[in-house]
């Protein structure tokens, strides 16, 4: 199993090197040279397994013998040992043909926690057989970043910084993150956008003297590994609800694109989906390109859904890929000139390949907040802003009955504390583990959006740089 860039300019690597890489060095963004696949066999043999189980047969071909099958089923089990659920995504019913795919047990109440717990693992194995050590980087828009954190923590081999746009997560998200004091942790309240975080993001991976110096590595979804440890629910999912034998459709909250792509990813290995329904909240860049084949940036504006206050979503250069026939050489031109630009569009046929499989609905704050209302009056069950976008986009699609939908509930509750009692007027409580969140003392480092105080002050902080000078 080998990995090659979105760019087609940087060398394939395998699976160990993909994962301490993060971006490729051309800019691009890893994927592998093949899809593995999972046989209708295949599909049967996983009912029955543990989500742990299942999690060891998806991922190992991905690793093409880079970590060996006992080790990696201790790195599982290890990361999944960390959820709150016996079933870690259990599934519950939500109407009478769609369920919630509850992602957010993890010790961070949102999905990110079932790749990065992983991650830390990953991390952790790699680093030590390598006798190495990296410095992370990474942007978020509130729920990757305290994900991260949580899984990197006290690791005797990483340090971590994460950039978040300041002001603009909930106060849970900013307080997960800036109350874990750790030495190897460093949050920076940067002033701009998401989009801004990301942008500096890459902007080191870019400048190739600075990224070797400090061995700089990723968590978020331009990480393929965070996407390989992703496609597992939708396998888990799909088999839940009869695959090989039946088809499934995915509405899925969609900020930069990496959810919804691992079920792509599931889709091309072999998994039955009939449709995938992209949600977004005003920031709705994604949905006005399905209906139109322009991606045009706008700016960002706030809403109820923080964490999916973005407007370029860096995975969909992935789906671009496929959807160019892998050629290399165009993505990178048009991802240059988007860059420039502030736009591409796709042909008509290659629009209407996309819309075999995405379909992608706006949901503004009125709508958020009806899901909320109604899905607590109807069965008292409280439902966060992101899933409730997802939930929204799922009633609109208009599928077939007999097809299933499943949400992916991104996110629990009592993240959103402020959005969830506006809706029903309740204010959910947080788990026993981050009851005294509000009184722990926080630690952050507010930063004006310029890459050279950026880049100094993550060298600054990089003991691998220390180690160097
Ligand atoms: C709670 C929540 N829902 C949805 C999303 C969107 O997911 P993606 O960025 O993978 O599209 C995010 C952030 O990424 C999130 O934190
Ligand atoms: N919503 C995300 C944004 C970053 O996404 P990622 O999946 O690329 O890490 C967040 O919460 O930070």
């Amino acid at each position: 199993m080998s990995y090659i860039s979105t760019r087609g300019q940087a060398p394939a690597l395998a699976f160990d090197d993909v994962l301490l890489a993060g971006l490729a060095r051309d800019g691009g963004l890893y994927v592998p040279a093949a899809w593995p696949k999972l046989t209708p066999d295949d599909l049967r043999r996983f009912r029955g397994l543990s989500y742990a189980e299942l999690a060891v047969e998806v991922m190992l071909p991905f690793l093409g013998g880079t970590i060996d099958r006992a080790d990696f089923t201790k790195l599982v089990n290890a990361a999944y040992g960390t959820f709150q659920h016996k079933a870690v995504v259990p599934l519950t019913q939500i109407d009478s043909n769609a369920w919630m795919m509850e992602l957010f047990h993890g010790p961070t109440l949102a999905f990110k926690d079932v790749a990065l717990q992983l991650l830390g693992q990953l991390f952790d194995h790699l680093l030590a057989k390598k006798d190495s050590r990296v410095t992370i980087v990474g942007a978020t828009s509130g729920d990757t970043g305290s994900a991260a954190i949580e899984a990197c923590r006290d690791r005797e081999r990483v340090d971590i910084v994460i950039l978040h746009p300041h002001n603009r997560t909930s106060e849970v998200q900013r307080r997960q993150m800036t109350t874990v004091l750790s030495s190897n942790v460093h949050n920076v309240a940067l002033e701009g956008t998401f989009d801004d975080c990301q942008d500096a993001v890459k902007a080191m991976f870019n400048d190739q003297p600075f990224r070797d110096a400090l061995n700089l590595s990723a968590v978020n979804s331009i990480n393929w590994a965070r996407i390989m440890a992703q496609i597992v629910y939708y396998v888990a999912a799909a088999v839940a609800m009869g695959a090989p034998d039946r088809e499934v459709a995915f509405a899925v909250p969609t900020g930069n694109f990496g959810n919804v792509y691992a079920a792509y990813a599931a889709r091309q290995m072999g998994v039955p989906v009939a449709k995938l329904i992209v949600g977004t909240n005003e920031n709705d860049i994604l949905a006005r390109f399905f209906a139109s084949g322009e991606m045009k940036a706008d700016g960002v504006v706030p809403t109820l859904s923080p964490s999916m206050d973005i407007q370029v979503s860096s995975n969909f250069e992935r789906l671009l890929f496929d959807l160019m026939d892998r050629d290399g050489a165009a993505v990178a031109q048009c991802m240059a000139g988007f860059r420039e630009t502030g736009r591409f569009e796709v042909s008509q046929g290659q629009l209407a390949r996309v819309r075999e499989l995405f379909a992608g609905y706006r949901c503004d704050t009125e709508q958020t907040l009806d899901v909320m209302r109604d899905a607590y009056a109807g069965s008292g069950y409280l439902v966060d802003p992101h899933s409730a976008v997802g939930v929204a986009a799922a009633r609109h699609a208009g599928l077939d009955r007999s097809i299933p939908v499943i949400v992916m509930g991104t996110a629990h509750p009592a993240k959103f504390p402020d959005a969830v009692e506006k809706a029903t007027g309740v204010r959910p409580p947080l788990p026993r583990h981050l009851a005294d969140l509000y009184e722990r003392p926080e630690r952050l480092d507010i930063l004006p959006n310029d890459i050279q105080i950026l880049k100094d002050y993550v060298r600054a902080r990089a003991r691998v740089a220390k180690q160097q000078a």
